[in-house]
């Protein structure tokens, strides 16, 4: 029980997102209690606008949520300096504007920031965390590359190992295999697992990939309209909770082969 209690890395409490303009506020979610454990690989699932960003955002510190508490670490995140924030979370933003001139090793290098003095130099231990990123992303042969030069899926491959790199209990990646085939996709979800049991991080990801999720995360978050439902795969299949996420009249939800599917 003690065990179970102290390996969680990321826990809300009643959380309320959304957001507030001028005096109105956009409920997005509300009641949300969910549990992260370290080494979890765990996907948030959902229909497009259902708020999987919203939620990513405001677990990471982007934006803050309209009520309820975060919890990092056992520490409630409101008495967490930004500082402190970035040497516990590691968020990769598919969207987020990157300069394309930087050389991977260059832009690997940056999620080193939080540890850096004030002119950024890297120490000999940067450094190897550095090597280390580049290596468990497989992309060391790229490292001296333009990011330019890439393809979509090696690009995706750097903001992971900049994220790795960071070294930080807890990743939060929001839609890391949009704009990837199919081969890519599996690819980059199977590295975030291999990530996850290697490197003992709790990795958050959003994702449309719900087949592929299914197959490879310990946790799914699942984001309907009327709150989040949490469990393993098992225990949400066990409990139809995917057969209502579309609407039944194309999509179905086999639970035999535990996929969607057109229904013909
Ligand atoms: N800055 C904003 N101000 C007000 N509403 C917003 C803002 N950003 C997003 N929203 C709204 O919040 C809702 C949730 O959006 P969000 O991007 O979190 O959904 P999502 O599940 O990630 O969607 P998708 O799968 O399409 O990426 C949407 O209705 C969206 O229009």
């Amino acid at each position: 029980m003690t065990e179970n209690r102290t390996n969680i890395v990321l826990k809300t409490e009643n959380l309320k997102i959304g957001y507030q303009k001028k005096h109105l506020q956009i409920v997005i979610g509300s009641h949300i209690n969910v549990e992260v454990k370290e080494g979890e690989l765990v996907a948030v699932i959902g229909i497009n606008g259902v708020g999987k960003s919203t939620f990513l955002r405001s677990i990471s510190g982007v934006q803050n949520p309209l009520e309820g508490k975060i919890i990092i670490n056992s520490q409630d995140k409101e008495s967490i300096s930004s500082e402190k924030l970035a040497e516990l979370i590691s968020l990769v933003l598919t969207e987020q504007p990157v300069s394309r001139n930087l050389g991977v090793a260059e832009l690997v290098a940056l999620g080193r920031q939080p540890y850096t003095n004030w002119i950024g130099s890297l120490s000999e231990g940067d450094r190897q965390k550095v090597r280390t990123a580049l290596e468990l992303v497989d992309i060391d042969p790229l490292k001296n590359k333009k990011c330019f030069e890439l393809s979509d899926g090696q690009f995706q491959k750097v903001l992971i190992a900049r994220a790795l790199a960071q070294d930080t209990p807890i990743m939060i990646l929001d839609e890391p295999t949009s704009h990837l085939d199919m081969y890519h996709k599996a690819q980059v979800l199977k590295l975030l697992k291999q990530l996850s049991v290697q490197t003992k991080k709790a990795v958050i990801f959003a994702t449309h990939e719900i087949n592929l999720a299914l197959q490879l995360c310990d946790k799914i978050l699942l984001m309907k309209e009327d709150g989040i439902l949490q469990g393993t795969p098992n225990e949400l299949i066990e409990k139809r909770a995917f057969e209502s996420v579309f609407p039944a009249d194309l999509i179905i939800f086999d639970p035999e082969t535990r996929a969607f599917r057109i229904k013909t």
